[in-house]
């Protein structure tokens, strides 16, 4: 099934697939970088599995700028409720190879244009080998922080040296882990900790079957933005107490080019492609509330639900603070909620189900976020300048938190979600007269002319590389 409109055109443009994990933060930014690839006279195709398909299609109205967005049979029912990672992770492993096989041989075949190039997120690496099959040239795509990436590929190291079990567990509690240039992070900041031992294992295995796959990969695109550690040392532990990982960056490939943050691309202005309907009343809302008193509250979409227990704790907390508040809360997660809660603060704040989180961001009325830090939202969060109030869940959001309280120093971690841990992370936010002036260096930092120009740059010099490539091919072929 075949959706959004392709520039028209009577020129064969070169196709390129673009292959992302199949959930909105992944997503999003696979559509801001075909984009760029439009620019550059490609025809990029973004191809996700049925179920994602569906959704999409169901909730964004827009055009999408010239990408095209193709599905692939998935063999899941998405109809029933949230899919978790490992029921994914079974349908990309077993089911969606084939397809995507079929379908680049397909496209291949066109008389429109070949396929230039893969694109695929590293962590959808089922796809490189269908890459190799088909002979087609692939590069990955990081959709997180570079940090991130170092630790996952440290993975080799960590167990070397016997900070973490061959399982992946921490061998001591509260070990510190020291990687070049970059602050200090704790074992419990590792992105493969969630949930059951099994499960955590599992999540291990997943990541050093991606680590395996990708070093075949010659270009890595990372949607982080250029020079990412640059000041890296912003927590004050003695460089003695921690543990050295000290063969990083221990790869020489992939090439890595930082274009990002890809949440905000200066390319177009075309909206994300949603995965639930938005429920934008909550704008007219925020215009009739004070300036900088609205507290914005989201967990991102592809989090486990933090619980029913911590819903009901944040709900209360909420209406205890008296201050005007959005909650993104989706129907699945509300059992949660207290008896008559929503009826109670229907004057206080509003429960929506999806927002138009970028236009909520931008709002003046809005003056702190409370976030599980995911990577698009904390760059989100420092496109409108707004201080964060953090509560990590899971994956990379532990290392995103740690550049923003003690890196960056542009919001504060909370403990818990009572009352009291609230009430105080806020005061420290809004006390922090220091902090406006942060968030403004980190947005030139990231988003600034320089770092834009890096961008648009490095971009150019991933095209270089894949056309450079291609002639090559071509003059195989002859
Ligand atoms: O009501 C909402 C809530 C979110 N968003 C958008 O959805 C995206 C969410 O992305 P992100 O903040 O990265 O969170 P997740 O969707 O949870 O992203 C997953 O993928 C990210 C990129 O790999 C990781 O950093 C996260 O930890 C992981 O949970 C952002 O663009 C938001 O603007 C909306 O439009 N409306």
């Amino acid at each position: 099934m075949v959706m959004g409109m392709g520039v028209e055109c009577n020129m064969k443009r070169p196709k390129v697939l673009l292959v992302p994990y199949p959930a909105q933060g992944h997503v999003n930014p696979m559509l801001k970088l075909g984009l760029a690839f439009v620019s550059h006279g490609f025809e990029p195709i973004i191809v996700t599995p049925e179920f994602i398909h569906r959704r999409i299609a169901a909730n964004t109205d827009a055009d999408n700028g010239g990408v095209r967005f193709v599905s692939i049979p998935d063999g899941l029912d998405g109809e029933k409720g949230p899919l978790d990672f490992f029921a994914i992770e079974k349908s990309m492993e077993n089911v969606m190879p084939i397809y995507l096989e079929s379908l680049l041989r397909e496209l291949d075949e066109d008389d429109d244009g070949k396929v230039a190039c893969l694109v695929i997120d590293l962590l959808a690496s089922w796809a490189i080998q269908v890459a190799e099959r088909c002979g087609v040239p692939a590069a990955g795509f990081w959709p997180a922080m570079q940090a991130t990436y170092r630790l996952i590929t440290a993975i080799p190291e960590m167990i070397h040296s016997d900070l973490i079990s061959e399982t992946g567990c921490p061998r001591h509690q509260g070990t510190v882990l020291s990687l070049p240039s970059q602050p200090l992070l704790s074992t419990e900041d590792l992105p493969w900790l969630i949930g059951t031992q099994a499960s955590r294992k599992a999540r291990l295995k997943f990541w050093t079957r991606t680590l395996e796959r990708s070093t075949a990969l010659p270009w890595l695109l990372l949607n982080s933005f250029p020079r990412e550690f640059i000041d890296g040392d912003g927590d004050s532990v003695d460089e003695h107490e921690a543990d050295h990982i000290s063969t990083t960056p221990p790869r020489t490939n992939p090439i890595i080019f930082p274009v990002g943050p890809l949440s905000k691309s200066s390319l177009t202005t075309t909206k994300n492609p949603s995965f639930w309907r938005e429920d934008t009343s909550c704008l007219d809302w925020l215009n009739h509330q004070k300036s900088n008193s609205v507290i914005y509250i989201s967990f991102g979409s592809w989090v486990s639900p933090i619980g029913d227990a911590k819903i009901k704790t944040l709900a209360l907390t909420l209406e205890s603070l008296n201050r005007p508040f959005i909650w993104v809360l989706a129907d699945s997660w509300r059992q949660g909620l207290p008896d008559g809660y929503s009826e109670r603060v229907s004057k206080q704040g509003k429960l929506v189900s999806w927002a138009p989180q970028l236009q909520i961001l931008q709002h003046e009325a809005v003056g702190l976020y409370i976030t599980h830090c995911g990577w698009n939202s904390t760059m989100e969060a420092i496109q409108c300048r707004k201080r964060l109030l953090c509560y990590p869940v899971a994956g990379d959001q532990f290392v995103n938190c740690k550049y923003i309280v003690k890196v960056w120093k542009i919001g504060v971690k909370m403990n818990g979600l009572g009352l009291k841990d609230v009430e105080e992370a806020v005061k420290k936010v809004t006390e922090d007269e220091e902090m406006e002036g942060r968030l403004m260096n980190i947005y030139q930092r990231t988003m600034g002319e320089e770092a834009s120009s890096r961008v648009v740059g490095n971009f150019k010099d991933f095209i270089c590389g894949l056309n450079r490539v291609q002639r090559c091919k071509d003059d195989k072929t002859l």
